[in-house]
């Protein structure tokens, strides 16, 4: 190729590039114009975001839909933006997994506010500094994250699971130091010791393990003490400017955790939806049977059940079920209406679509 074929190729490009930017500015134009249709009614239409996205990827032929999924899924998030600043509570500092898991949730074109734990997340909706909460619900070596379902049992009734996305877990070692043999402690959210348990008792054997209310978190402790590590995400150990002495260290070959998005409930439904319910009964033989034989009845698919401590009363439980359905549908509704009179206590937590970007 001559410089003559790449500078003609070059100033097609640019021609391409500029058709772009202006269907990208009128695009936004139309998305403001949605935003004056809507008003004062919600901006974030997940249904409509992933029939978008499904749609460009059902269209895309050289291009991998992995990555039209995430082009236009920025798109959207500067979309919505425009209509209405999204602001969005999550477990923090900067750098968690449930940043990320926000950013995959939703795109980046956010504002977030950064919180101790799932409680202050819905609180932060409930308060109404955050239209939408993002919370850990369960990782697929660790199982259910409890504070967060011991959270939704005490949270404002009006907030809903609006939607659900998994994000695989890669968990990095990352220090000051620049090697293993200077390590003598590391810090980590308790639920990443537990993916890493086998790598850590072979790699940095007796070291002290210290846990903290988040991987990012511990980023932050390694970036100011000496001789100290955390077990955290590339992206902690990148904002914090750290030495990543060792990546991929979760024990299983596939680590995701599952996230929920939060906030007030959205209209429709997709065909896929999952719906999620807490309650408790009273404490007699059979009453948890009778509990869930509506479900079993209406034919619906348990994809998860916890009991959690009932606080208050010692030794008595509530309840988490997730299974596949809408709780509008005629026959979930009618189970529902069923198992609401044979507990003493339920409620719909949600039901969500699947959000996959
Ligand atoms: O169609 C809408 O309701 C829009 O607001 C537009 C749009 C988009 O950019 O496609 C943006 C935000 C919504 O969550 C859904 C879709």
């Amino acid at each position: 190729m001559s410089d003559q074929d790449l500078h003609v190729l070059r100033k097609e490009i640019e021609s391409i590039d500029e058709e772009l930017l202006r269907l990208l500015e009128r695009r936004v134009s139309l998305a403001k114009g949605i935003g004056e249709v809507k008003g004062d009614a919600p901006v974030y239409d997940p249904l409509r975001e992933i029939e978008v996205l499904d749609r460009l990827c059902g269209l895309a032929r050289d291009v991998d839909p992995k990555f039209v999924r995430l082009l236009f899924g920025e798109v959207i998030s500067f979309c919505r933006s425009v209509q209405r600043p999204a602001t969005v509570a999550c477990m923090g500092p900067e750098g968690s997994f449930s940043h990320e898991a926000a950013f995959a949730l939703l795109g980046r074109s956010i504002d977030l506010v950064f919180v101790e734990d799932p409680a202050q997340v819905l609180s932060s909706i409930s308060k109404e500094k955050a239209q939408m909460g993002v919370v850990p619900v369960e990782n697929t070596t660790e199982g259910t994250v409890y504070a967060t379902l011991d959270a939704f049992a005490t949270a404002d009734q009006s907030l809903s699971v609006i939607g659900e996305g998994q994000l695989p877990i890669r968990l990095v070692l990352a220090s000051c130091e620049n090697s293993f043999s200077d390590i003598e402690e590391v810090y980590s959210h308790p639920q990443p010791f537990g993916q890493c348990r086998n790598w850590l008792s072979r790699n940095l054997p007796g070291v002290r393990l210290i846990p903290t209310s988040s991987t990012s978190y511990a980023a932050n402790i390694a970036k100011s003490k000496q001789k100290s590590a955390a077990i955290c995400g590339k992206l902690a150990a990148e904002l914090k400017g750290l030495n990543i002495l060792e990546e991929g260290i979760e024990d299983r070959p596939y680590n995701a955790t599952r996230f929920w998005l939060v906030g007030h409930a959205c209209e429709g439904r997709s065909k896929k939806n999952k719906t999620s319910i807490l309650f408790n009964v009273s404490h007699k033989p059979g009453t948890l049977f009778r509990a869930l034989e509506p479900l079993y009845r209406a034919g619906l698919n348990l994809t998860l059940i916890q009991s959690r401590p009932l606080p208050g009363n010692p030794f008595e439980y509530f309840f988490f079920v997730d299974f596949e359905g809408d709780a509008e549908d005629k026959k979930v509704k009618e189970a529902l209406a069923t198992m609401n009179s044979r507990v003493e206590r339920l409620r719909v937590l949600g039901s969500y679509p699947q959000i996959r970007r």
